[in-house]
């Protein structure tokens, strides 16, 4: 029988001479990083780590380690790149873009631009983060929306980028992909649809519903209970409300937020008839500068790795390595570059922090292409 004590005894023996090892070879990373310092040199040597590899594959005796003795050098020297990012941070070589921030954002003194008519949730979700008063004004498309952050027709842009029920507007992570414009703010908005009708309707006038199809599915239960209606789809939750108004018909009536009816004068004929109380959408603020509220607390990167196994395991080691806490990942396809992926992230920390910075330069270093896309 053996002793499991006294295997144990001995692992802890080839540990500690492990340990010892791991900080004689640290310390010569650490000669390497200033020697990097000093003439520029990439941390990051490819062909370096390849033949390492291979040189410490032939040191094993039984072809069995081979896999695991791999894996453990490039961790080492995963964790060696990830100390000499750090050593170059502090000696002030940094990868970091200029950015500026302030104490708040200047919610009465700007113009903002969303997308759709008075009354649709984008609408709401503006009026909730910059107050009722705000000078603002409406255009067509999300893309529309960038274009006047970007031309400086409007200050900030309100933009929906996720819904709790049915995921990621693929639409906007692209626009933000391809603008320079910067998120500084978020506010999320539970999307609560209510039935809205002429002041004289009544439920039981009701033939004809409009909305925008996701309005129509998320109230599926709702008119599953009403079949003797009619669903059309229109483009927009409060452009079906106008249509309501513009055809003076009682028979007619929208799946809408409560704020259309108080924009368009309808009458809620029935209130919450969403199939989840939990439905929400996150809406994102999007500026032309690189200036962020001061203590902001979520960042927002995209990336692009090679297609090659483990290459997002290991960008994504350097939100670990640095003990960020990652709250969110999407990925979407690269235009012209058939099965690549590009990802966006948010994680929890300010640009300022410390963990932050050497992430981001790790991160910069090792992908192929980041953009920063906002810390609020
Ligand atoms: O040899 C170097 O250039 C190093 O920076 C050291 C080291 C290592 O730890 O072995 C680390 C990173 C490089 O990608 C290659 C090797």
């Amino acid at each position: 029988m053996l002793d499991l004590n006294e295997i144990r005894t001995e692992i802890d023996d080839v540990d500690r001479q492990l340990a010892a090892l791991y900080e004689k070879r640290i310390a010569l990373a650490t000669k390497v990083a200033e020697y990097k310092i000093e003439t520029g040199k990439k941390v990051f040597d490819e062909t370096r780590e390849k033949q390492k590899l291979d040189k410490v594959a032939e040191l094993v005796s039984d072809e069995k380690n081979i896999h695991g003795v791999r894996e453990l050098f490039s961790q080492l020297m995963s964790t060696s790149r990830k100390m000499q990012y750090k050593l170059i941070e502090e000696h002030g070589l940094t990868l970091r873009e200029p950015y500026e921030t302030m104490d708040a954002i200047d919610k009465k003194h700007c113009t903002v631009v969303y997308q759709g008519v008075p009354g649709a949730y984008s609408y709401i979700a503006m009026k909730r983060f910059f107050g009722e008063d705000v000078n603002n004004f409406n255009v067509e498309t999300f893309g529309d929306a960038m274009e006047a952050v970007k031309d400086g027709s409007a200050d900030y842009a309100v933009l929906p980028i996720d819904n709790s029920t049915t995921g990621m507007v693929n639409q906007v992570y692209d626009l933000l992909e391809e603008y320079d414009n910067y998120i500084i703010g978020e506010q999320f908005v539970k999307v609560e649809h209510s039935l809205l009708g002429l002041p004289a309707a009544a439920i039981s006038d009701i033939k004809t519903v409009y909305s925008h199809p996701q309005g129509l599915m998320q109230c599926q239960k709702y008119l599953d209970s009403h079949r003797e209606w009619n669903s059309i789809s229109q483009l927009n939750t409060a452009v079906s409300a106008k249509m309501v108004v513009e055809q003076n018909d009682i028979s007619k009536a929208a799946i809408a937020s409560e704020e259309a009816a108080r924009v368009y004068g309808l009458k809620v004929l029935e209130s919450k008839i969403n199939d989840s109380d939990r439905n929400t959408t996150r809406f994102v603020i999007v500026s032309n500068k690189r200036r962020f509220v001061k203590g902001a607390g979520k960042m927002t990167i995209c990336f692009e790795t090679n297609n090659k196994p483990g290459a997002l395991y290991n960008l994504l080691s350097h939100i670990i390595y640095n003990e960020l806490n990652m709250t969110k990942i999407e990925s979407r396809p690269i235009e012209g570059r058939e099965w690549e992926f590009r990802f966006f992230v948010d994680f929890m920390g300010n640009i300022d922090d410390t963990n932050v910075i050497n992430a981001l330069h790790g991160i910069q270093e090792e992908a192929n292409k980041l953009k920063f896309l906002g810390n609020y």
